[in-house]
């Protein structure tokens, strides 16, 4: 099998899973997979399409410029030039981007902040840390009708640890090393996001951390 044909598969697995969780509602949502380094090479979802549909023409092959490599016709995901700003300033190799009304809602709540931190809970060890005192920094920008100006915010708040990036209520785009650990990271935030809404709504005072306090 070849490297691009089993990238695909790996891909379409992902993109199975991930809306079987319904992370994919009106063909929002977009997936990337390294396929070469140098040249980079990705294979990217389709745009427009309806995510939890399996068909031959899920992925377009792209180039780092984002330019599809062959013409089939197909347009490669409006929001390429997000995942290509990924893989041009992290060593990720594979990058998901969904719309959940979690990942929204939390954007919006600390949007002036710029960020949200996550502290005392199990699953940040999924982000391979291990510390006693664990957090993990999720930057929020701006969201941007003009996608190489979105893609150029996302790449400015992109630093050496960083493995997600909220865009106001928009989504979340997230990476890993490959697909499983980009999976496994965007799994645990919408966990950390998900029982963050919960304690908000249960304790209208309750703060994460003081770094998290905006909303009180
Ligand atoms: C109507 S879906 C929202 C889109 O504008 C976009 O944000 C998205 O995530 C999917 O775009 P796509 O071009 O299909 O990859
Ligand atoms: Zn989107």
């Amino acid at each position: 099998m070849s490297v691009v044909a089993r990238k695909w598969q790996e891909l379409a697995e992902i993109k199975e899973e991930l809306a079987g969780r319904d992370w994919f509602p009106g063909t929002s949502g977009n997936l990337s997979i390294k396929v070469n380094d140098d040249p980079l090479l990705f294979l990217v979802s389709a745009s427009g399409k309806d995510k939890r549909k399996r068909t031959m023409e899920d992925f377009l092959l792209v180039d780092g410029e984002g330019r599809v490599v062959e013409d089939t016709g197909l347009k490669a995901s409006a929001e390429t030039c997000i995942h290509l700003e990924v893989y041009r300033n992290t060593t990720a190799g594979c990058c998901l981007h969904v719309h959940t009304v979690d990942n929204n809602v939390v954007s919006e709540l600390y949007a002036e902040q710029g960020f949200v931190t996550f502290r005392n809970q199990e699953l940040i060890k999924a982000f391979g840390i291990w510390e006693e005192d664990g957090e993990i920094t999720v930057p929020i920008v701006e969201n941007f009708a003009d996608l190489p100006t979105l893609a150029k915010e996302v790449a400015g708040v992109i630093e050496t640890n960083t493995k997600a990036v909220l865009i106001r209520n928009h989504g979340v785009t997230v990476w890993g090393k490959d697909g499983f650990e980009a999976k496994k990271h965007l799994e645990a935030l919408e966990f950390l996001f998900s029982y963050h809404l919960k304690m908000l709504m249960l304790q209208p005072r309750w703060t994460a951390s003081p770094a998290t306090a905006a909303h009180a």
